[in-house]
């Protein structure tokens, strides 16, 4: 059952909020897959406990791998890999994308299925490219979950072009296996530029950490057969689950601080400090962490998101508050995100009284004052955060099934009402 309607709190002073965050979905799912693989146990530290990341956890113990929990901590031991399994990546991308290349190592049947939305997420060229790596993938034809894995115990591996423009996932996905491919992997991307290139370079991070060699060029990566090792991962504080909170300090006039923010990150979230700092926000950043000001007003954003593509709705958000208009443009893949968030960021903001308009490549954004209303969510995290941004300013904004915040962030409203309405 969804959950019923939140009513988003409206900031009736400025925020004041230090605001610890749970740990990177994108570093954790990456974690968990390098773990199974690896030739002895590993220990993963602060990582996020959210839908997405359960689901991982879950897939890769249905293969075998053994993962329990220490407190909040996970511990990893790999096994041997092997079906029959079932396999449920719920609406989450890098589920999706990074367990099967895993599956096809296993011996045995591995079928593979989501939610109703995620048979429509971009899946048909990583199916292409590991079928010409050698995998045996049963999908009837449809490019698409759900499939079935007949896992052989072993991945030829080699040389494969893929087009990856509709998510970096499609890539990422054939490298963090590729250690465990015979031959390793060489994979070319040709067609429309590959978007979120931090997390392609997270992804080569994590793989260097964990002992491949990983070499890169533009479009072109070349990962080397040879062992991962275990060990223990610690997991940053997911920082595109700060934008919301850091939006909130903009949108107040207050100020909002994140501790623990990564000196340096791959995280596609840490551009928040340029993009808010664009839009009229103080950002500093010190012991305590990353603190962002709002100064008054603040104005709209023209950017080219398509390297931090989920930064878009909390952006859109906060660019129908601002004092001028917003384009955000690079940002046609986010299509086939959780929902097609271009249609939805217009749907729902003009259903508030707001002038957003679709471009073919993202968003033009038009600051109207705004009602109170429903704001639908389509089973996307990233619109209740939006619609929670919406709310700080707007009365009466009912949040349709909050609950879907699970997905990256579970304990969200909580965060949230302590932030805007603290007790
Ligand atoms: O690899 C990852 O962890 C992610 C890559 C991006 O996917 P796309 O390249 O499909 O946008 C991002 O939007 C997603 O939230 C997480
Ligand atoms: C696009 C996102 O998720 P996924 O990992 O499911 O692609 C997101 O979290 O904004």
């Amino acid at each position: 059952m969804p959950s019923p309607h939140w009513s988003a709190p409206v900031a009736h002073a400025p925020v004041d909020a230090v605001v610890p965050l749970p740990g990177s979905k994108s570093m954790t799912n990456r974690a968990l897959i390098l773990a199974a693989l690896a030739d002895g146990p590993s220990a993963i530290t602060r990582p996020l406990h959210s839908r997405d990341t359960e689901l991982m956890a879950d897939a890769l113990r249905a293969l075998g791998v053994g993962i329990g929990e220490d407190f909040d901590d996970w511990q990893v031991l790999p096994g041997e890999l092997t079906g029959p399994a079932r396999v449920d990546v719920g609406l989450a991308g890098t589920v999706m994308r990074f367990l099967p290349p895993v599956a096809a190592l296993a011996s045995g049947e591995v079928a593979v299925d989501g939610d109703p939305r995620a048979r429509e997420r971009p899946m048909g060229p990583i199916i292409t490219a590991l079928r010409a790596l050698g995998a045996d993938i049963e999908d009837g034809g449809r490019g698409a979950l759900p499939f079935t894995v007949r896992g052989a115990g072993a991945v030829n591996g080699g040389q494969v072009v893929i087009d990856a423009s509709g998510s970096s996932q499609l890539v990422s996905g054939l490298l963090l296996a590729a250690p465990r491919f015979e031959k390793g992997v060489e994979v070319r991307h040709e067609g429309p530029p590959v978007p979120s290139a931090p997390h392609l370079e997270m992804t080569v991070r994590m793989l260097r950490d964990a002992g491949a060699a990983v070499e890169t060029e533009k479009n072109l990566w070349h990962v080397a057969p040879g062992p991962l090792r275990g060990g223990e991962r610690v997991i940053e504080p997911d920082l595109s689950n700060a934008a919301q909170f850091l939006g909130a300090a903009l949108v107040t006039g207050g100020r909002v601080t994140v501790p623990d923010w990564p000196a340096e990150t791959t995280q596609p979230g840490d551009a928040l400090r340029g993009l808010l700092a664009q839009m009229g926000a103080e950002v500093s950043r010190g012991p305590d962490g990353l603190t962002v000001r709002g100064t008054g007003g603040f104005q709209g954003l023209d950017a080219d998101l398509h390297e931090v593509g989920e930064l878009t709705p909390v952006l859109a958000a906060l660019a129908a508050l601002a004092d001028s208009p917003s384009r955000l443009t690079g940002i046609a893949h986010l299509r086939g995100h959780e929902t097609d968030r271009l249609a939805a960021l217009v749907t729902e903001i003009n259903g508030l009284g707001g002038d957003v308009r679709e471009l073919p490549d993202g968003l033009a954004i038009t600051p109207r004052p705004l009602r109170g209303g429903v704001f639908h969510t389509y089973d996307d995290h990233r619109m209740v955060m939006a619609a929670a941004v919406l709310g700080l300013a707007v009365p009466g904004i009912e949040v349709e099934n909050p609950g879907t915040v699970g997905k990256t962030l579970p304990n969200f409203t909580e965060l949230w009402a302590s932030m805007a309405a603290p007790a």
